[in-house]
């Protein structure tokens, strides 16, 4: 139901805040009022937005590789060597039944599409469950400027607790889309692992890479304004890794390591865009890289996407593996417990690499 406050109602900008935050009509509701202005808390400061002049002028791509390749010593090897090169590449063939993400991908639409009553009922004030929460921006009472999404974001603890908590026009096929993908997780960490002299991903490694599972759902509708402000400001995950699945519009982009340019990520029907996250950088002591992304705003589509977070169990301990510095090899992060890593994060706003900086020596 499209909301019924005019666009003549917003002259205060508090009454923004409190329409899209506090009434929970998110950035989708502000969108379907017609706004032909972005409102001043949205506008990014220069730096932080992607008109600059690297934007779409250069070749360089993430790589995209085909996980069915009979050769699985040549898979593995591209995955290794995009993600300590690249920490960004994408996946095709990687064996998901397609119907699950076209399934998820629905189900996103049909929880953004319920009225503003219905969504309320997830916000964190609401939420009769601290594992599900429906919100917008990121951290709206710590950023200076907001960022254009909204977002559902469901922690997995247990397919009792999802059926109970979870919203109906979504739990199944989110549930769905996390245990199908399972197994290519499984397949990507043994990988990876291998490469760390990780033998095997046994009950324990399992814990520690893959003991936690968020997904989020996130919703950037169209914006006024979209070269003033931004989707998702610079950050990198603080996952292990993170499954993306991403629509046909396009519009998020990674830092090159190498040039430092920002780099179209182009949608790839069926493929799923893969990351690495803090928590695997850390894990490899530096080899692999968590990399900043952004996402651009959109002045004619709305986007969605798809993030699975995989990650350390809240309680583990992570610091760089005793595989990886068995020979001799300096660490150059510390132990710390993964939730309070986490909270950091979450307590900032976006801020580029610098979460990570919590787990320095
Ligand atoms: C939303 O836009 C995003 C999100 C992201 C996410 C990237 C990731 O990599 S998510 C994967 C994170 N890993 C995990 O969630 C697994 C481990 N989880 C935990 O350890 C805990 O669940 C916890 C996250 C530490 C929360 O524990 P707890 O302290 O019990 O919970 P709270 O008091 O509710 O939260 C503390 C603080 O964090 C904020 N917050 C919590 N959950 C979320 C969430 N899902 N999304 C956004 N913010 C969240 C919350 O604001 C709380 O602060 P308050 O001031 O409100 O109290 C990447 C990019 C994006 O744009
Ligand atoms: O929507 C996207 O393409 C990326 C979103 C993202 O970076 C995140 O949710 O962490
Ligand atoms: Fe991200």
């Amino acid at each position: 139901m499209a909301p019924t406050l005019s666009t003549a109602n917003f002259a205060d900008p508090a009454e923004v805040t409190e329409f899209v935050v506090n009434k929970g009509n998110g950035v989708k509701g502000l969108s379907e009022t017609g706004i032909k202005t972005l409102p001043d808390q949205y506008i990014q400061p220069f730096e932080e937005r992607l008109i600059n002049k690297f934007v779409n002028e250069t070749d360089e791509a993430i790589p995209v590789i085909n996980m069915s390749d009979p050769d699985e010593h040549k898979v593995a090897e591209a995955i290794c060597d995009a993600a300590e090169r690249w920490g960004f590449f994408q996946v095709i063939n990687h064996g998901v039944p397609l119907e699950v993400l076209d399934n998820v991908k629905a189900a996103t639409h049909r929880f953004f599409n319920l009225p503003v009553e219905e969504k309320s009922k997830y916000t964190k004030e609401n939420s009769l469950s601290t594992n599900v929460r429906f919100g917008t921006s990121f951290s709206p009472r710590a950023e200076k400027a907001l960022e254009w999404k909204d977002y559902l974001s469901l922690f997995f603890v247990s397919e009792a607790e999802a059926e109970q908590f979870w919203p109906d026009v979504c739990k199944n096929e989110a549930l769905e889309y996390i245990n199908k993908s399972k197994t290519m997780v499984r397949k990507l960490l043994e990988y990876l692992g291998k490469n760390l002299n990780v033998k095997e991903l046994d009950e324990t490694k399992e814990s520690l890479f893959m003991g936690s599972i968020r997904v989020n759902l996130n919703y950037y509708p169209i914006c006024p304004n979209p070269d003033l402000t931004v989707g998702v400001g610079r950050h990198s995950d603080v996952s292990s890794l993170t499954i993306l699945l991403q629509d046909q519009i396009g519009g998020l982009h990674v830092r090159s390591l190498s040039s430092g340019n920002w780099v179209h990520v182009p949608p790839v029907p069926g493929s799923f865009v893969i990351n690495i996250g803090d928590a695997m950088q850390i894990l490899s002591n530096g080899r692999y890289k968590s990399v900043e992304h952004r996402v651009l705003a959109n002045g004619s589509n709305n986007r969605i996407s798809v993030p699975i977070f995989v990650n350390p169990k809240p309680e583990s301990v992570i610091g760089p593996l005793p595989e990886v510095i068995a020979k001799g090899e300096e660490p150059i992060y510390r132990d710390v417990v993964y939730s309070d890593y986490v909270r950091y994060f979450f307590k900032k706003p976006h801020d580029g690499k610098k979460t990570v900086d919590f787990a320095k020596k």
